[in-house]
């Protein structure tokens, strides 16, 4: 089954098009990782996926996506709350819809866990770090129980360290409890990790071409010949999608 599907689908501010798929689909409970080089239009495709493009922009064509009404959207500022708790920002969904309950309540703190924020919850997001701010948009999006998580550069202010920890931690919950996902990257290393396939955009917007990805069920895939490889093909690929 078929979970999303771009027939002929442009998107463009005045005369300029971004972002132009003539035939692209999407299967359920797969991570996707979107890289190509900047300003071609990942983040534009992100926003089309969770229906909230500007509205400057000039949609045409088909975009079919399944599950919009379940799509949850992680936005490169973490979109977090100053004066609500690491709690409370993480229950954000369901407090935004009078709906919590005491389930919701233990499953957000055992996501908190997870993301070795347990220490955290009564704690305001302006004392946290970038990587936990990240961590606790991620508890929520993964709280809300969405059929489609979108993230926009998810790790990208983060340092090496971090940023692999919580890409574990990203994979390991993923493979716990399969979502469908799409990752807009700029690292080749994180696309080549968390990528199940690579969907590989043109400088001009257009679709070049979507890539399996071997290693990324391998145990210890960033140790293993076939991640080398993932990264080595990605990076001859996208050489030649800059031209
Ligand atoms: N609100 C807007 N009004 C006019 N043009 C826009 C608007 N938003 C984006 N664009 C243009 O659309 C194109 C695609 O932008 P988009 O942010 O989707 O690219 P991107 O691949 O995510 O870039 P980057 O990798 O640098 O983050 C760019 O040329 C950008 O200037």
């Amino acid at each position: 089954m078929a979970l999303i599907c771009f027939d002929h689908f442009k998107i463009q501010y005045a005369a300029k098009i971004v972002l132009a798929i003539d035939s692209l689909t999407l299967s359920p409970e797969k991570i996707y990782a979107v890289i190509g080089p900047s300003g071609c239009g990942k983040t534009t495709m992100l926003y089309a996926l969770s229906g909230l493009l500007p509205n400057a922009a000039k949609a045409s064509g088909t975009l079919r996506n399944e599950v919009i009404d379940a799509t949850h959207i992680v936005l490169q500022d973490f979109g977090l709350l100053p004066w609500k708790t690491v709690l409370e920002n993480v229950m954000l969904p369901m407090v935004l819809k009078n709906s919590i309950s005491e389930q919701d309540e233990q499953a957000a703190r055992s996501l908190l866990k997870w993301f070795k924020l347990d220490d955290y919850e009564k704690t305001y997001p302006m004392t946290l770090s970038g990587g936990q701010k990240q961590r606790v948009a991620l508890a929520r999006a993964w709280l809300t129980s969405p059929k489609l998580l979108l993230m926009d550069e998810p790790f990208s202010a983060l340092d090496a360290i971090t940023r692999e920890t919580l890409q574990d931690e990203v994979k390991n919950l993923y493979l716990q409890s399969p979502k469908s996902v799409v990752i807009v990257t700029h690292s080749i290393e994180e696309a080549a990790f968390l990528g199940e396939s690579i969907i590989i955009l043109s400088a001009d917007g257009t679709l070049s071409e979507v890539v399996e990805n071997p290693s990324f069920a391998l145990p210890n895939a960033r140790s293993t010949a076939d991640f080398y490889t993932m990264c080595y093909e990605l990076r001859k690929r996208m050489k030649a999608v800059h031209l």
